[in-house]
């Protein structure tokens, strides 16, 4: 059993096969239906493959100096001063007890809050706090234009007398999720767990003495034994099990009502990936899996950063009969093409206050991008059952 990639070949298997489907049809007389349902297939199989989004990665990154940016972050990293110079024009993301500074635009949409230093100093001094406190920023990357981002702990600052100061409002990671954009969320969750590293890394585990920071924060020092710390993520997998026409979905006892997501656990000491998501979907639900399918990779800020490697698998369809594991799951079940569509297009503003009956993790969690995937490949699978049965029909090969 391996890790099955998608790779440009296989995708131009796929696509050449609807292709020739098509060429083959094209000189009989219904023109505009076969179009349109090749034209549908071929979409959904390229946002399945997520195909327009590379492009776009690869666009950006030879067009936008990718690489000066890359390398200019690599030696703020690692040279203090540099860093220290970056910080004096920087932009500044703000938490309070790690809960993001979020602010509305004119138009009401939510993004995350960032400062200019100089700006940052005065608002810290009118809340009673010395300018210099900036210095307590962690490098978090650097925007398109080049501008070092940094994340700094408010938490001992007054919290309502900030966001008057700051016009925004400290929202709790997990329901910014719902009002911010993937890319903001993604910024946001660095943040976070970069400041929670550092909050909870503050002694050698080997002395038992302080360990300090370097400038941007990408590593601490125990002064005493030399060893050196780098921010962790735990590896964690997620799987979406299919059976071919339903996918399987589950909730914790812990998960806000009526959400259900996929199946996911963290992996073992000395464990491969296949290994654990075996492992994880026996445990779970009783149900052994094959044709595992690498679909992606996250950083996740809960509980403490994990690393979620997500994935595809599927199940024999005569063997679907699960077993629930009550110590970790409350409930787990098979949902239909048509449930999960309705769950995608109605995504809850404030899943705590109004919780629909069932819904799926935010966008930005990887979880919704495997069971959007899914629900694409289902759409193409029909769209495929549906231009064939056609194009039998013209043939009268029909049965
Ligand atoms: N981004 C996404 O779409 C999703 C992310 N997740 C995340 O995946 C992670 C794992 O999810 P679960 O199904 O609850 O895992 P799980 O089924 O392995 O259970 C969690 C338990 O594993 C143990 N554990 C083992 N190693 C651990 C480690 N390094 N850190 C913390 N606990 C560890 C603890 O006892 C913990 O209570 C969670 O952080 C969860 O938030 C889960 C679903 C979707």
């Amino acid at each position: 059993m391996h890790l099955a990639m998608i790779t440009g070949d296989q995708f131009c298997a796929d696509f050449g096969q609807v292709k020739r489907a098509y060429c083959f049809h094209e000189h009989k007389n219904n023109h505009d239906y076969l179009n349109k349902q090749f034209i549908v297939g071929i979409l959904a199989m390229l946002q399945s493959f997520k195909l327009f989004n590379n492009c776009n990665l690869v666009f950006s990154r030879s067009c936008s100096g990718y690489v000066s940016r890359t390398r200019y972050l690599m030696r703020l990293k690692e040279d203090d001063e540099a860093c220290r110079e970056a910080l004096k024009f920087a932009n500044v993301l703000l938490y309070h007890k790690l809960a993001p500074l979020l602010q509305k635009t004119r138009s009401g949409v939510c993004k995350v809050a960032s400062f200019k230093t100089a700006d940052l100093k005065q608002i810290l001094e009118k809340v009673g706090k010395d300018k210099h406190f900036i210095n307590e920023s962690f490098l978090l990357g650097c925007t398109d234009k080049s501008e070092p981002q940094f994340s700094l702990e408010v938490g001992e600052v007054e919290r309502s007398a900030l966001e008057q100061e700051c016009r925004g409002t400290f929202v709790d990671l997990r329901k910014a999720f719902f009002m911010i954009t993937p890319s903001e969320s993604a910024l946001a969750a660095k943040g976070q767990a970069l400041l929670r590293w550092h909050q909870t890394n503050g002694f050698c585990s080997a002395t038992g003495q302080p360990t300090t920071r370097n400038q941007s924060g990408s590593f601490r020092v125990c002064q005493s034994s030399g060893i050196t710390y780098y921010p962790k993520m735990s590896p964690v997998v997620i799987v979406l099990v299919s059976d071919g026409s339903r996918c399987l979905l589950a909730r914790q006892a812990m998960f806000p009502p009526g959400m259900y997501s996929a199946l996911s656990g963290f992996c073992d000491m000395g464990e491969s990936v296949e290994e654990a998501l075996h492992r994880e979907v026996a445990e779970e639900v009783g149900l052994e899996v094959e044709n595992l399918q690498y679909s992606g990779s996250q950083h996740w800020p809960f509980p403490q950063s994990s690393f979620m490697l997500a994935c595809h698998a599927t199940v024999n369809p005569n063997k679907t009969q699960v077993n629930i594991d009550k110590a970790e799951l409350e409930d787990a079940r098979w949902f239909t093409l048509e449930e999960i569509t309705t769950a995608l297009q109605n995504p809850p503003r404030n899943p705590r206050e109004q919780p629909p009956v069932f819904w799926v993790p935010p966008s930005y969690a990887i979880a919704n991008q495997l069971i959007r995937e899914w629900a694409n490949q289902q759409q193409l699978l029909r769209s495929t059952h549906r231009l064939k049965f056609r194009m039998d029909q013209q043939q009268g090969f029909s049965h």
